[in-house]
C-alpha cells in the first residue's frame, strides 16, 4: 500500500492513492493511521481516486452536483476517522500530489469534494513544494453564535464553506494573547445551529489586510492551519470591518495563506509540501481491528 505524507501550512495529511478503490477506510483504521504514535500521524487522510470509481465502489452514494465521473475526487477523512465535506489545505496538497506524481498533466483541473467541484490552479510545483489556488465556491453566512473557548465566551459568525465554521473575531485580541490561549479542550458551541459539529476559528481584527488565526477543528482538535477555516476567518474579519469583499492574508501557526472574496465566492492560495512517500505494511493494515 503506497502512501505519501504532505502538508499545507502544517495541516498534515496521509495521501493514499487508491485508483481502483480497494481500501476499506473504516473509521478505526483511519484513526490509527493518523495517530502520531501508533500510526504515521496526520490531521487527516486524503484518498486519491476518480469520482466515478468511488461511486461505483459505493463510497459515494451519488456524485455531488457539478462533479463529473472522470473528475479527481478528494475522499477526505478527519484524524478521528469521521468524514468531512471539504478540506481547503487538503485540496492544495491533493492537487500538488497529482502533478508531482504525473497522475495529472494539466496545471488547471477540477478536484471533486463532497461539497462540490473545486477548481485548482497549480502555479508551480516540483517533487517537494508547490503553490496552489483553490476555487472554494460559494460562502454562506449562518448568522451570529457563540462558543466558549478557554473559559471565555466568544461571539462569532457561523459560516458554511462546504463544511461548517464559527469564526470569532475578538476586537481586544492581539497576536500574543491569541498565542497564549489554551486550545487543548474542545470549544462549547450551539448544537442547534451546528448539529453535526463545527470548526471554531479565533482571530484578531483585520489590520492592514491581515489577521492572525488559531483553529479547533471538528474531528481533529487544534491544528496548525485549516484552509476552509481561513476562508471563514476572512469573511468574518471583513464583515467586522464593514466590508463584504477583498483580500485577506491569514497568518496561522503553520504559515500564511491568501483568501480572496468576491461576489459571494472565495479563493484560497497557499503552499503545499510533499514530505515523504513509502509503503504501509499490509499485514499491519489488515490486522487493524
Ligand atoms: N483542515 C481542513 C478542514 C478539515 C475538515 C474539518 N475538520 C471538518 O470536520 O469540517 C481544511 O484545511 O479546510
Amino acid at each position: 500500500m503506497e502512501f505519501s505524507k504532505g502538508h499545507g501550512t502544517e495541516n498534515d495529511f496521509v495521501v493514499l492513492p487508491d485508483l481502483d478503490v480497494q481500501l476499506d477506510l473504516r473509521a478505526d483504521r483511519v484513526a490509527t493511521l493518523c495517530d502520531r504514535r501508533s500510526g504515521i500521524g496526520a490531521d487527516g487522510v486524503l484518498r486519491v481516486a476518480r469520482a466515478g470509481a468511488l461511486r461505483a465502489a459505493g463510497v459515494l452514494a451519488a456524485l455531488p452536483e457539478g462533479v463529473g465521473e472522470g473528475d479527481w475526487f478528494m475522499d477526505y477523512r478527519n484524524a478521528d476517522g469521521s468524514i468531512a465535506e471539504m478540506c481547503g489545505n487538503g485540496v492544495r496538497v491533493f492537487a500538488h500530489y497529482l502533478r508531482a506524481t504525473g497522475l495529472e498533466r494539466a496545471d488547471e483541473f477540477v478536484v471533486g469534494s463532497r461539497s462540490g467541484p473545486r477548481p485548482v490552479v497549480v502555479h508551480r510545483c516540483d517533487g517537494s513544494t508547490g503553490e496552489v489556488t483553490v476555487g472554494m465556491g460559494a460562502v454562506r453566512e449562518l448568522g451570529a453564535s457563540t462558543a466558549t473557548v478557554d473559559g471565555q465566551l466568544l461571539t462569532g459568525l457561523g459560516i458554511d464553506v462546504g463544511n461548517p465554521h464559527l469564526a470569532c473575531v475578538s476586537d481586544s485580541l492581539t497576536a500574543d494573547k491569541l498565542a497564549s490561549l489554551d486550545l487543548t479542550r474542545a470549544p462549547i458551541f450551539d448544537l442547534t445551529l451546528f448539529p453535526s459539529g463545527v470548526n471554531v476559528e479565533i482571530l484578531t481584527p483585520l489590520v492592514d489586510g491581515s489577521v492572525d488565526m488559531r483553529v479547533y477543528e471538528r474531528g481533529v482538535g487544534e491544528t496548525r492551519s485549516c484552509g476552509t477555516g481561513t476562508v471563514a476567518a476572512a469573511v468574518a474579519a471583513l464583515r467586522s470591518a464593514g466590508r463584504a469583499e477583498g483580500e485577506v492574508r491569514v497568518r496561522v501557526p503553520g504559515g500564511e495563506v491568501l483568501v480572496t472574496l468576491q461576489g459571494g465566492r472565495a479563493w484560497l492560495r497557499g503552499p503545499s509540501v510533499l514530505v515523504a512517500s513509502g509503503r504501509i505494511g499490509e499485514a499491519w493494515w489488515d490486522a487493524l481491528a
